[in-house]
């Protein structure tokens, strides 16, 4: 039987210049890569609804969506036999309230589009960092 293609979504939190970027800290596979906040799309949730629900629980912020960024990148999920077809949808996001903490990551990274390909970032994400650069600021953090 086909598997019904997994839906997750990404938060680029970009403020000042900075893209937030993320360290995993599971599973013991993705442990120490770098993502964008997000998470998958619960049944009955539309994807911008994930997008803010994930940024609650994983940075402890309110979001806003503004819109998508690139199209909709395959990948295959880890899944708990074999991998599941994914897709990976980033959304550029405005911060409306809090400061992002890292409640669920081994840690939190603001980059420049210097700094952007300086973290192992899961596969997935990749393709995106090319349109990211441009709406980033782009000499070194002075406190990355
Ligand atoms: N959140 C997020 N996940 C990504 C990115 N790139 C990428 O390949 N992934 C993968 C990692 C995971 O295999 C999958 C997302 O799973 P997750 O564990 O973050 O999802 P979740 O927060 O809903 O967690 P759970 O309820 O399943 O525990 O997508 C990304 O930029 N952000």
């Amino acid at each position: 039987m086909e598997q019904q293609t997994l839906v997750v979504v990404g938060a680029v939190v970009i403020r000042d210049g900075l893209a937030l970027a993320a360290q995993r800290a599971d599973p013991p596979a993705l442990r120490g890569r770098w993502e964008f906040p997000g998470g998958k799309v619960d049944p009955g949730e539309t994807p911008a609804d994930a997008v803010v629900r994930e940024c609650r629980e994983e940075l402890g912020v309110t979001v806003r969506p503004l819109h998508r960024i690139g199209e909709d990148a395959p990948f295959p999920a880890p899944g708990p036999s074999r991998p599941r077809p994914a897709v990976l949808r980033l959304w550029r996001v405005e911060l409306v309230a809090g400061e992002p903490e890292a409640l669920e990551h081994l840690s939190l990274r603001w980059l420049t589009a210097s700094d952007l390909r300086t973290v192992p970032w899961l596969p997935a994400d990749v393709p995106f960092l090319d349109l990211i650069a441009p709406l980033l600021a782009p000499g070194t953090a002075v406190h990355p």
